[in-house]
């Protein structure tokens, strides 16, 4: 699914209305009877509605709901923020409409001493703006913002579009914004949902379909990307009748060390429940039992060192992996970073770097320049920050994991409830599957297994990375439905691949 920026979504809408027989008012009416319809099946018209109104289109959608619910029945009052003298067209259109029909039930605002009492049990509807913010909301705007979220413990808040003060695509953190427990936004996700900063403000995201042009939405090209199963089904290449092992590669695992080889066995298993033909795990002396024990299926190779890798580069001139997957419980001995620094100098394919191999990355930096082209790196945002440096805000952070990725020609994925993966064409994917039950230790040494296994099947870097992390989280989620959050581990997100594959395509 496509995710367009402010900007695009008025060109999608203006392009509606010239190529398709709506008008600008109706497609409003349309808008704002899709919420009407979504607010009729969760709130019966006991509740006394309270809209929220300001001058610009958003605003003209809260002005056709409070018409609307009047007509169902609902008790409604609309109040309509004097924060300009030059409303929208549609606003002013939709102001006469409401006034000819139900004139007591619209009040104003122009001051922080208008705002109204609320009645126990009234529901809160946000139309004050929407894609139109630009900059943040200041003097007695930001403290009916505040004023509205003081409300947020005995009311409930219902956003149109987007929750006021958030701007799309900026970052709006520190600024006031509407902390909504609905969100009904039209068409498209917008990228401001996506960020970790807003997490707390647009509580439940409901997407309302309002037949913006097909036509537009096809042809007009985003940098950012909601992973779907559209996408998804595109990807996934079913097993050929005719197969043998050799069809679906060989993998190797490098990882491991004295007291994590657990993170070697859960990427190991995971790798070859994600369909690879064959597995060899890198392991040092320690690991040897173990992994032979709990994973009779991969085959073993051991380092000469009893407690961490540090001659895994040997021999890997002439070796035919398809594909390598580095990191998990490996450690950071300087010994296994002279390993590292020798397997780059040879291995020239994409590989999966995690953990560990991204902590080497940052204590060596020198090393980052040699990670082969299509690599994929998975770090969580602590390692990303300690590979990139931080930033100011998760916008600033999303342009620096770009620039890595173009600048590296490398796919980097940022992990979060959202995990963001950067491609060397500048693009950004956010997958949506997965639950907070996944933050757990071994859930990314799961993931850089099924990395690993799809990377070796022959799927691209691209291809391997958006299908690995949705299945990933697919799996996480048929985990948590079987044993909730709390008590799901990253075993079981293993145990919910099967399931994954099955049904999350
Ligand atoms: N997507 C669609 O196709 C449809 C969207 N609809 C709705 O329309 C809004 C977007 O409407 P728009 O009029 O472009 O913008 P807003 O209503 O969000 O905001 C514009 C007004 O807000 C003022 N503004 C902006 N920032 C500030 C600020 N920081 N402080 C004070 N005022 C601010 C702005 O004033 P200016 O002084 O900047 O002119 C405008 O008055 C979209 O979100 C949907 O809800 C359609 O209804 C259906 C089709
Ligand atoms: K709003």
């Amino acid at each position: 699914m496509k995710i367009f920026s402010a900007e695009q979504i008025r060109e999608a809408d203006q392009f509606t209305i010239q190529h398709t027989p709506i008008s600008s008012s109706d497609l409003m009416e349309r808008a704002a009877g899709k919420c009407v319809s979504w607010y009729e099946d969760h709130f019966t018209p006991d509740h006394p509605v309270y809209i929220f109104c300001g001058k610009g289109n958003n605003g003209g959608d809260g002005l056709v709901m409070a018409r609307l619910l009047q007509q169902h029945g609902y008790t409604v009052n609309t109040f309509i923020l004097q924060h300009s003298n030059n409303p929208s067209k549609d606003h002013t259109l939709k102001l006469q409409q409401l006034t000819d029909h139900y004139p007591s039930s619209i009040h104003s605002i122009g001051d922080l001493s208008d705002f109204p009492e609320l009645p126990a049990n009234a529901v809160i509807i946000d139309a004050i703006f929407g894609t139109g913010m630009s900059r943040p909301v200041e003097g007695w705007l930001a403290g009916i913002i505040h004023r509205i979220n003081d409300h947020r413990l005995q009311h409930t808040i219902v956003s149109v579009d987007l929750p006021s003060g958030m701007i799309a695509d900026e970052s709006s953190v520190h600024f006031p914004v509407i902390q909504a427990h609905y969100t009904l936004s039209f068409e498209f996700y917008k990228l401001a949902f996506l960020l970790p900063e807003n997490a707390m403000l647009t509580g439940e995201v409901h997407i309302l379909p309002i037949g913006l042009s097909p036509e537009y939405i096809s042809n007009t090209p985003t940098r950012y990307h909601l992973t779907d199963s559209t996408i998804i089904k595109t990807i996934y290449r079913p097993r050929t009748p005719f197969a043998n092992k050799g069809t679906y590669g060989h993998a190797l695992l490098i990882a491991g060390s004295y007291g994590k080889i657990g993170a070697a066995v859960l990427s190991a298993k995971s790798c070859l429940r994600s369909g690879v033909g064959l597995l060899s795990c890198y392991v040092p002396q320690c690991g040897y039992d173990i992994m032979q024990i709990s994973e009779p299926c991969a085959m073993c190779i051991v380092d000469e060192n009893t407690h961490y890798n540090t001659h895994f580069h040997q021999g890997m001139e002439s070796a035919r992996y398809k594909a390598i997957g580095i990191g998990p419980g490996l450690d950071t001995q300087t010994a296994t970073a002279k390993s590292l620094e020798r397997l780059l100098a040879v291995w020239k394919s994409p590989m999966v770097i995690d953990a560990d191999a991204l902590n080497l990355l940052s204590i060596y930096p020198s090393l980052l320049q040699e990670v082969p082209k299509n690599s994929i790196l998975t770090p969580h945002p602590k390692e990303f920050e300690r590979l990139f440096g931080s930033s100011q805000n998760d916008i600033d952070r999303l342009e620096l994991l770009s620039r890595e990725a173009v600048s590296r020609h490398l796919y980097i994925l940022l992990k979060g409830r959202y995990t963001a993966m950067a491609c060397p064409d500048g693009s950004i994917y956010f997958n949506p599957t997965g639950n907070p039950g996944m933050a757990t230790g071994g859930s990314g040494d799961v993931l850089t297994g099924i990395l690993t296994g799809l990377l070796a099947q022959g799927y691209s870097s691209k291809e391997a990375l958006l299908f690995g992390v949705w299945i990933h989280g697919y799996a996480g989620d048929l985990a948590a439905a079987e044993h909730s959050q709390e008590a799901m581990t990253a075993a079981d997100i293993i145990n919910g691949l099967g399931k994954a594959f099955q049904e999350g395509i």
